[in-house]
């Protein structure tokens, strides 16, 4: 089956990337933010980054490390601190996922330097 293709670093992004999704119950990371909710996005933030973006990356190989994954997963964040206003449970919420994903990543970093 094509499941039996996956290398371990493949395995150690799609745990990574469960594991930090996890960490936003509330999904505001899992899709693109709506440019038809907040038409103004797009002149704060060039670079937009969600959860579902990051899992196709992965799934069409685009990352070949955590390092690369976890670009992506800074400028999610980075992304909700500057739109979002200091008061906002977005921008709450990002600071809570930057800490929380922080511990996820630094754990499989060990991981992939374990797997080589
Ligand atoms: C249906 C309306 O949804 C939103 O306005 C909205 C929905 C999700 C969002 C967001 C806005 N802003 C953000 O910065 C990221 C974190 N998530």
């Amino acid at each position: 089956a094509l499941e039996l293709q996956l290398t371990p670093m493949q395995v150690l992004l799609r745990s990574t990337l469960d594991q930090l999704q996890e960490k936003d119950a509330g999904q505001i990371f899992a899709q693109p933010v709506n440019l038809k909710e907040v038409p103004d996005y797009l002149e704060f933030i060039s670079q937009p980054m969600d959860f579902s973006t990051m899992r196709s990356k992965l799934e069409a190989h685009s990352y070949n490390s955590l390092a690369h994954l976890e670009v992506d997963f800074n400028l999610t964040v980075a992304n909700c601190l500057l739109y979002n206003a200091k008061d906002t449970l977005f921008h709450r919420a990002a600071l809570r996922l930057r800490d929380l994903g922080g511990a996820i990543l630094r754990h499989a970093q060990r991981q992939a330097h374990n797997t080589g």
